[in-house]
This record gives structure tokens, sequence and C-alpha cells, in this order.
């Protein structure tokens, strides 16, 4: 079987928001498919009330199929040190028309600000479920779960700016074409690839449908906006920022034998006050490889194999 299901952008694609069906008879919340974390969490019944307002929420007890997973917590993370953590169900989870039928769902007790503010209803992890936060047994993600029953073990992004795209599942659309792979090194959980840019040189990277920008090295960034009239670091602002009609040059990267490119349009992010924009490419803060988020992924079909534990790019 196979499945695909539509990926809306909230404001300046912020975040890509998909329809799961979640328990019996079916709740519907709206959730951030991540490729770069691997905990299917939800704002639920459980969620502190103070935190929970303007959310969609899974109620456990008003579905017939919900099953409390005894003495399983979770609690996570994020690299913008955003936070969540909870009590953990078994449920029946449904993505476009693919169920299964006993999923992991963490159901949130806290969130912190940033989701309590923001307009998910949770997350879908689809990293690898070696780094699920599930204590004292670790949980696979739903993608883990449906791929044996999907004609190829694989899923494809088609994220777009500001109007709907789809995530697939179990077939490459055929619109991808010429696509580009390099093997993954899941050794930390992400899809992660090595690649190189003109201005980075040789880097690994995560490609990571949950994060909005591509967060890279200090000196990639500087190069980059170098080449950028009038870019300057704005510490108010959190980043680098330029005129909003400033042209912008493309950001290429290698992939395999060949390269991508981001067209220097989508990296003009966002109108950041004073007739500045935000620049769409912006520092990581010293991690260990670059974060291809939403920016880049925009710019391409992008294929994450688990099959054969690789990552596909297919210029748009
Ligand atoms: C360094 C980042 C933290 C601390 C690290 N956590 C991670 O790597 C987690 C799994 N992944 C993430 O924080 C990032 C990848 C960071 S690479 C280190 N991806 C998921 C993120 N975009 C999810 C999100 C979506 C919407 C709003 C906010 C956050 C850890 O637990 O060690």
């Amino acid at each position: 079987s196979n499945g695909n299901v539509t990926a809306t952008p909230d404001g300046d694609d912020l975040q890509y928001l998909v329809p799961v069906q979640i328990g019996t008879p079916p709740q519907t919340l709206h959730l951030d498919f991540d490729t770069g974390s691997s905990d299917l969490w939800v704002f639920s019944s459980e969620t502190d009330p103070s935190s929970s307002k303007g959310h969609s929420l899974y109620n456990p007890s008003t579905s017939t199929s919900s099953k409390k997973v005894d003495g399983a917590s979770w609690n996570i993370t994020y690299g913008d040190q955003s936070s969540s953590s909870g009590d953990v169900y078994t449920d029946v989870v449904t993505v476009g028309s693919l169920t299964v039928n006993s999923q992991a769902v963490e159901s949130a007790q806290q969130v912190s600000a940033q989701f309590a503010q923001g307009n998910n209803d949770g997350l879908v992890g689809l990293a690898f479920s070696s780094i699920n936060t599930v204590k004292p047994t670790p949980q696979k993600t739903w993608f883990d779960n449906i791929a044996s029953t999907l004609d190829a073990p694989l899923f494809v992004a088609d994220l777009r700016h500001e109007t709907p795209g789809s995530y697939i599942f179990g077939a490459i659309p055929s619109a991808a074409s010429n696509i580009l792979y390099a093997p993954v090194d899941n050794s930390k959980g992400f899809w992660q690839f090595s690649t190189s840019s003109d201005t980075g040189g040789e880097f690994d990277a995560i490609a990571d449908t949950g994060t909005t920008l591509i967060l890279a090295s200090d000196a990639l960034v500087k190069s980059y906006y170098q080449k950028v009239q009038g870019a300057h670091l704005d510490a108010l602002q959190g980043g680098y920022v330029f005129g909003c009609n400033t042209t912008l040059p493309d950001f290429k990267f290698a992939v395999g034998e060949g390269e991508i490119t981001v067209p220097g349009s989508l990296i003009n992010y966002a109108p950041a006050g004073n007739n500045e924009c935000f620049g769409g490419i912006q520092p990581s803060g010293g991690l260990p490889f670059a974060i291809f988020g939403d920016i880049a992924l925009k710019a391409a079909h992008v294929v994450f194999d688990s099959g054969k534990t690789q990552v596909g790019w297919a210029q748009k």
C-alpha cells in the first residue's frame, strides 16, 4: 500500500501541519511531521490547562481503543530549547489512508511556552526510533510501524512555499525526477548526510522537516551574507537581516554526484521590522552538523528511504 497526506504551511511557512486521526471514534489533530525527532506526542486532556488553550486535544478516556502504557513516561528537549513531557498510551493512528493499530501516542502533561503559544497540536517524529525518549522502553515511530505494509519502506516530503504540499508514504511521485542520493549516517538517529557548498566546504547536514530555516556553521553563514549588499547580524532580531528588496544569491549544496539549488527567493524568509527581512540561512550555534530545514526542503522532492538508509533530493 501507499498513501499521501496534505501538508499545509502556517504563516511564513513556519511549520507544516498535517491532519492525523487518533483513537476510536477518530479524533483529528493537526500535527507537525518532524524528520528531526522520533516522538509522536500530542496535546491532550492531560495537558496543563494553562497551556492547552487553542489546541485540539487527544482524550484517551473517550477512545475505546486507547490503552495506557503502565509506568511509561517521556521527556523531550529540542534545539530551540522548547520541550514537552508526559505519559504514554497506545491507540489507532491513521495518516491519509494508512492505519497503525497500536501506535505509541505520547500524551503531553507539560509543554513549554513555544508550544503553548504555537499552532500545532503536537509532533509526529519521523527520524529513527533509536532516539525516541519513552522510558523505560523506547517506542517505534509511526513510520517504522507502517513501513512493512508499504510498497517501499520510504516516504517523500513535498513541501512548498505558502501553499499546501504533501507527504507521500510508500512511493516516489512521478514529479520527482533525476533524484540525487546520498547515504545516511543514522548513528545519531537523524537523516544525516555528507554535503558541501562553495561557502561552507565539506560538512554534514540533517534533513529536518520540523526546522523552519537552514541552520549552518558561522563560517558558511558569514560567507553567504558577504555576497548580500547591506546584510548584517542583528542581535535584537536574532540573526542576519537585509533590506527586503535585496536580491539574494542562490544556495547550492552537493548531494552525491550532483547539486541542489535553493533559489535566493526562498532565502528571503520574512519581514523583520524597519523594512528589513530575516534571512532563511542562519547560524546553528555550534552544532556538529547543519540543519537543512524547510527553506532547503522546499527546493526539492526529498526521499527519506529507510530501506536503503539513504536520502534522495530531486530538484523542483
Ligand atoms: C541539541 C538539541 C537537543 C537538546 C537534542 N534534541 C534533539 O535533537 C531533538 C530530538 N531534535 C531537534 O531538536 C531538532 C534537530 C536539532 S539537531 C541537534 N529537530 C526537531 C525540531 N525541529 C522539532 C521542533 C519542531 C517544532 C518546534 C520546536 C522543535 C537532545 O535531546 O539532545
